[in-house]
C-alpha cells in the first residue's frame, strides 16, 4: 500500500529524510517512532502530498506520489491530480485541527459535502454512524470547545474516516491530551487497525505498537536505524541510538 524506496528529502541544504526505504502492506499498522526531529512528521507528510520529496520513489497504492511517469522520466503531479489522490489518504494530527465554528457533526460533514458534493441526508446519516462508531453519538451537537481533547480528536478521526480513506496518517494523535484522556483515542485506533485500515502512526505510545502494530520503525536524523516486528525491536534493539531512545519512553 506504501512503499518507500530510497526517499530523500531536503530543505534547502538541510537533508531531513536520507534514504528511506519501507514497505506498509494493505492492512497493516506501521508504528514510527523516534527523537524530535527526526524526520518522521517530514514522511508523513510527503506521503500526504504536502511535501514533494527529493529523490527516490513513494507510492501509495501503486500511484507515485509527487510525480507521474511518462516515457522512462518523472514529472510533478498537476496540483489536481495530487489533491485527488489527497483524498484517498485521512491525517490526523497532534492538535485535532477541528473548526471551532462547526459542531462534531457539522466538522464530519463539511469534507464529504463540499468535496464528494453529497446529498446532505446521506452524509448526515454518514456521519452519525461515525460518531457512534467513536463512541460520540450524543455529543453532535457539540461545539469543539465543549468537548475535551480526547472527545476532539475522536471526532478529529471521524473526520478522517468521513472521506472513507484507504490509508490513515497519524502524527502524534495523542502527544496533547492529558493522560487520562490518551487511553480512549488509542482504543479508537486499536477498533480501526481491527477493522482492517493501513495505518501509519507517529507515536511514543509503545504499548500501542507491541499491542497493535504490525511492524515498528525507528528513525534518527532522517535514517531508519531499525525496523522488525515491534515485540523484537522493543524487547531486543540491536542499535544503540535504538536502546538510547526506547530507554527513555519505555
Ligand atoms: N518546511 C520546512 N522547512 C524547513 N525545514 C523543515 C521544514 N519542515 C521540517 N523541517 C525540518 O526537518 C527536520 C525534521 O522535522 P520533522 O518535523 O519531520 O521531525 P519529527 O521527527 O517529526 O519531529 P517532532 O517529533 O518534533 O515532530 C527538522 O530539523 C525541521 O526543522
Amino acid at each position: 500500500m506504501v512503499l518507500a524506496e530510497m526517499v530523500s528529502k531536503s530543505f534547502g541544504s538541510n537533508e531531513v529524510l536520507k534514504s528511506i526505504s519501507l514497505e506498509v502492506k494493505r492492512g497493516e499498522v506501521m508504528c514510527l517512532v523516534g527523537p524530535s526531529g527526526s524526520g518522521k512528521s517530514t514522511f508523513l507528510r510527503c506521503i500526504n502530498h504536502l511535501e514533494v520529496v527529493s529523490a527516490g520513489r513513494l507510492s501509495v497504492d501503486g500511484d507515485l506520489v509527487g510525480y507521474r511517469e511518462a516515457n522512462g522520466k518523472l514529472y510533478e503531479l498537476a496540483p489536481r491530480e495530487a489533491a485527488r489522490q489527497r483524498r484517498d489518504i485521512g491525517m490526523v494530527f497532534q492538535r485535532f485541527n477541528l473548526f471551532p465554528h462547526m459542531t462534531a457533526l457539522a466538522n464530519i460533514m463539511e469534507a464529504p459535502q463540499r468535496v464528494k458534493g453529497l446529498p446532505k441526508a446521506q452524509v448526515e446519516k454518514s456521519a452519525r454512524e461515525l460518531l457512534a462508531r467513536v463512541g460520540l453519538a450524543d455529543r453532535a451537537d457539540y461545539y469543539p470547545a465543549h468537548l475535551s481533547g480526547g472527545q476532539q480528536q475522536r471526532v478529529a478521526i471521524a473526520r478522517a474516516l468521513a472521506m472513507e480513506p484507504k490509508l490513515m496518517l497519524f502524527d502524534e494523535p495523542t502527544s496533547a491530551l492529558d493522560p487520562e484522556l490518551v487511553g480512549e483515542v488509542l482504543d479508537v485506533m486499536q477498533g480501526l487497525a481491527a477493522s482492517g485500515m493501513t495505518m501509519i502512526v507517529v507515536t511514543h505510545e509503545m504499548g500501542f505498537a507491541r499491542e497493535v502494530a504490525d511492524s515498528l520503525v525507528f528513525m534518527d536524523a532522517g535514517v531508519v536505524v531499525e525496523s522488525g516486528h515491534p515485540d523484537a525491536v522493543l524487547s531486543n534493539p540491536q542499535h544503540g541510538r535504538t536502546q538510547a531512545f526506547l530507554s527513555k519512553v519505555l
